[in-house]
């Protein structure tokens, strides 16, 4: 028998039927009290651990668990809390956590970013000005609750020092190495308080390390953890590294630790291992099952995955674990019923994971012979899968090979297009628009919830939308908004509804992943070729045309978007999915356009969100991003005008690329990132039609005319008022309705104010 152990990295918070994001929404609501928020969710957490430990997971993690989001969580651990929420010491209280993360009248929230290249977003940590403090050992508390309740020895999880202050904002690079030696001290005392409680393991993220690291900063690293070795020489800790191997990696499995763990899914982990070795004195954390995605291992190809690297690393120094924390994926396919029994077959979330972890675990320590059923039954399932009609369209694989660089251009440049489109539409100085979706209201998720569930017919529930539309039609005249939007109120999701209507796609139930705060997604899952059945958008988007004069914008959530927010499977490269796709979409907008939709808007947020932590993948990335986008738009008439819209304010990287998508106009959310995007214009010229958001939609808050003044002024500085809109961040359906009245009134009334200054100060 050898010491093989498995692990866990960490489990879903959501629980199987969202209770965390109830219990969150209904405090929030004043519904239930702190304490019950406190007691329903350590009841899921308790649940949560406890199932981890039946289904015999050796290492399993604690303070993975949070209450918004594990970033604003060490944020709060360290007194990281920005002056204008009024913190004067001592244990931060849940209002002002949650004031961070969402706003109050008094202040607005610290920005919201994506977490690596997931769908996941965390709550960005100031440190203009702060004075770091431990406020709570975080990580101790969880561990001791496990401990006393449920007798588990847990993992403490913390957010490594330089995965921490990289994602951080408010200071300058060169100050890294002061910065770093300031957290030093509080780092190494949470680590001797849990040396001193008996903790064991801690797993210490720094998925930071799969980036592309300076030399500096790397020297900065190597200074830390030896300072942390110093003090701590006993406390096993592991640096957890995640979603790519590590881009340094000779430097960084060096570091003076206990373990090191990499994915072993997705990089080049193995190569790295079998051309520089591991070091003889480290225990390697093998990330093996896939994190990230929702399909069964192939138990027998894991095993041999496992047998090469114990070429490299003796079998007493290795753990078991998945690719990443199993926050990505849904809790359980046990409750899919519904779902066809081969896809469902082929699947596995975060409880079936942790099976596979135990299973592999198992067969490494006793040998194959001892799993053999479970390693026939996963190579069966997934053979049945991928032998299965839903997989192959030979048709649509012959378009994709057909494909030409025609089919990629429009057929006359921007700036004359554009003249075409202004003689079309006659937009105003400054157009005003948002960005697609309306409130989607409680009544509105009841409603479909219940059609769903077959409570109501297709006919009453498609009045119901029809009379949506026709309500904030009117809403948006009367506000006097210059380009409208049906609302989406057909649509739950910007992702899962095109996977509902698409060939390819399936959908499951109750496959939920926390995407921000309480805010949830279901991602559909990519099971066969992708093609066009039938059209998808076009019957509300006629309908909200006809209720008016001014012009409605079609909207679709874009190739690269759909691909990345889905769970895909892998048998056909990326580029080919993303094609397939793309031409699906480009039905979609055809038969729009042949329905006198001229204005179309295909979203994109998660091109950027997507990208690679490895730099040198980029390009390759970019490319198929762009390649798709185009493919899906490219074929309109010069006076169609074509829109897309992203939300993150990190545009610097990606400037060529936006430019190459030859998007008519673009809208990009900036309010949350107080301005920093506007730079990028003063170093790159940009002559194609742009919003940048000039309030965030995230936070209940609603902003003052003055302040989206200011914006609108900030931008004007650096962008000609000739290509400026005006429109919100992002969507508003996580908006309350009056909120939405009245920050759209806001930001139309300062629209016009400015306009008609720009207008006078001209004459
Ligand atoms: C724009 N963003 C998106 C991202 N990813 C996506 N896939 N989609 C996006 O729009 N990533 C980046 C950003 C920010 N992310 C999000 C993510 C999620 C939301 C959001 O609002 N999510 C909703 C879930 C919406 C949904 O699918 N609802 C269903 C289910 C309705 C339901 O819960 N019914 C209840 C009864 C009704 C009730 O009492 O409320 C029931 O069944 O019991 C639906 O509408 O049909 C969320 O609430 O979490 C926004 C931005
Ligand atoms: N059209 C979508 C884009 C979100 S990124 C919406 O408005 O919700
Ligand atoms: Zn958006």
């Amino acid at each position: 028998m050898t010491k093989i152990i498995s692990s866990n990295l960490g489990y879903p918070r959501i629980g199987e039927k969202r209770e965390w994001k109830q219990a969150l929404e209904q405090y929030w609501d004043h519904s239930i009290s702190e304490k019950e928020l406190l007691d329903k969710t350590k009841k899921l957490r308790l649940e949560n651990l406890k199932k981890q430990q039946d289904l015999g997971i050796d290492l399993i993690p604690v303070g993975d668990f949070s209450l918004y989001d594990h970033v604003l969580d060490t944020s709060v651990m360290f007194g990281v809390i920005p002056n204008r929420f009024d913190y004067h010491g001592g244990k931060v209280s849940l209002d002002t956590y949650f004031a961070m993360a969402r706003g109050v009248k008094h202040a607005v929230a610290s920005e919201m970013t994506k977490w690596f290249n997931t769908n996941y977003h965390y709550i960005v940590p100031e440190l203009e000005s702060i004075k770091p403090t431990v406020t709570e050992n975080l990580p101790l508390t969880y561990y001791k609750e496990a401990k006393q309740e449920l007798g588990i020895d847990g993992k403490p999880v913390i957010l490594g020092p330089i995965t921490y202050l990289k994602l951080s904002k408010g200071y300058e690079e060169k100050d890294f190495g002061h910065l770093l030696h300031a957290f030093l001290p509080l780092y190494i005392q949470v680590f001797k308080e849990l040396e001193e409680a008996g903790v064991t393991w801690v797993q210490l993220d720094e998925p930071i390390f799969g980036t592309n690291l300076s030399e500096e900063i790397l020297a900065n690293t190597r200074q830390a953890y030896e300072a942390i070795q110093d003090e701590v020489p006993n406390l096993n800790i592991i640096i957890q590294t995640y979603f790519e191997s590590v881009v340094q990696y000779k430097e960084v499995v060096d570091l003076p630790v206990k373990g090191i763990g990499l994915d072993f899914v997705h990089g080049e982990s193995l190569s790295l291992i079998q051309e520089y070795g591991f070091p003889k004195d480290k225990v390697l954390a093998a990330g093996v099952i896939n994190g990230r995605n929702v399909w069964r291992a192939d138990l027998e190809n894991n095993l041999q995955l496992l047998a090469d690297i114990k070429q490299t690393v003796e079998s007493d120094r290795l753990i078991v674990q998945p690719s990443s924390s199993l926050l990505h994926v849904p809790v359980t396919k046990e409750q899919e019923e519904d779902l066809d029994v081969t896809i469902k077959g082929g699947l596995s979330f975060a409880d079936e994971k942790l099976v596979e972890v135990v299973t592999l675990t198992e067969g490494l320590k006793n040998g194959k012979q001892s799993v053999n059923e479970e390693l026939q039954k996963s190579k069966q399932e997934l053979e049945r899968l991928r032998n299965s009609t839903l997989r192959t369209n030979k048709e649509v694989k012959a378009n994709i090979e057909n494909l030409n660089e025609d089919d990629i251009k429009r057929s006359v440049p921007f700036n004359q297009r554009i003249k075409k489109q202004q003689e079309h539409f006659h937009l105003p100085l400054l157009p005003t628009t948002t960005i697609g979706s309306l409130p989607q209201t409680t009544e509105v998720k009841k409603t479909r919830t219940a059609w769903r569930k077959k409570q109501i017919t297709t006919n009453e529930y498609e009045q119901f939308v029809r009379d949506y539309i026709k309500k904030w039609i009117g809403i948006q005249e009367e506000l006097g908004l210059d380009v409208l939007v049906h609302g989406e109120p057909e649509r739950a999701d910007m992702v899962e509804y095109f996977g509902e209507k698409l060939n390819g796609f399936t959908v499951t139930k109750y496959g939920w992943v926390q995407s921000y705060g309480s805010r949830c997604v279901k991602p559909p899952l990519i099971v066969g070729d992708v093609y066009f059945d039938q059209p998808m958008t076009v019957k509300e988007a006629v309908y909200a045309q006809s209720l008016t004069d001014k012009p409605v914008k079609g909207m679709l959530t874009g190739p690269t978007t759909i691909y990345n927010w889905s769970f895909v499977h892998n048998d056909v490269p990326r580029k080919t999915v993303l094609n397939q796709i793309g031409l699906a979409l480009r039905k979609e907008i055809e038969a729009l356009e042949e329905n006198w939709i001229k204005i179309i808007q295909v979203d994109e947020p998660a091109l950027r969100e997507g990208l690679p932590l490895d730099r040198n993948k980029w390009q390759d990335y970019l490319e198929d991003a762009v390649y798709a986008f185009k493919l899906a738009t490219a074929s309109v008439k010069d006076d169609t005008q074509i829109h897309t819209h992203m939300c993150y304010s990190d545009f610097q990287d990606i400037f060529d690329t936006i430019d190459a998508l030859d998007a008519d106009v673009i809208s990009i959310e900036t309010s949350r990132s107080h301005g920093e995007l506007i730079s990028t214009f003063e170093e790159n010229t940009y002559n194609k039609e742009i919003g940048l958001g000039v309030y965030d939609i995230h936070s209940p808050r609603i902003p003052s005319k003055e302040e989206i003044k200011q914006n609108i002024n900030r931008a004007l500085k650096t962008i000609s008022s000739k290509q400026f809109w005006i429109n919100p961040d992002c969507g508003l359906k996580t908006r309350k309705e009056e909120e939405t009245i009245e920050a759209l009134k806001t930001m139309v009334e300062a629209a016009r104010e400015i306009r008609e200054e720009l207008l006078t100060y001209q004459k």
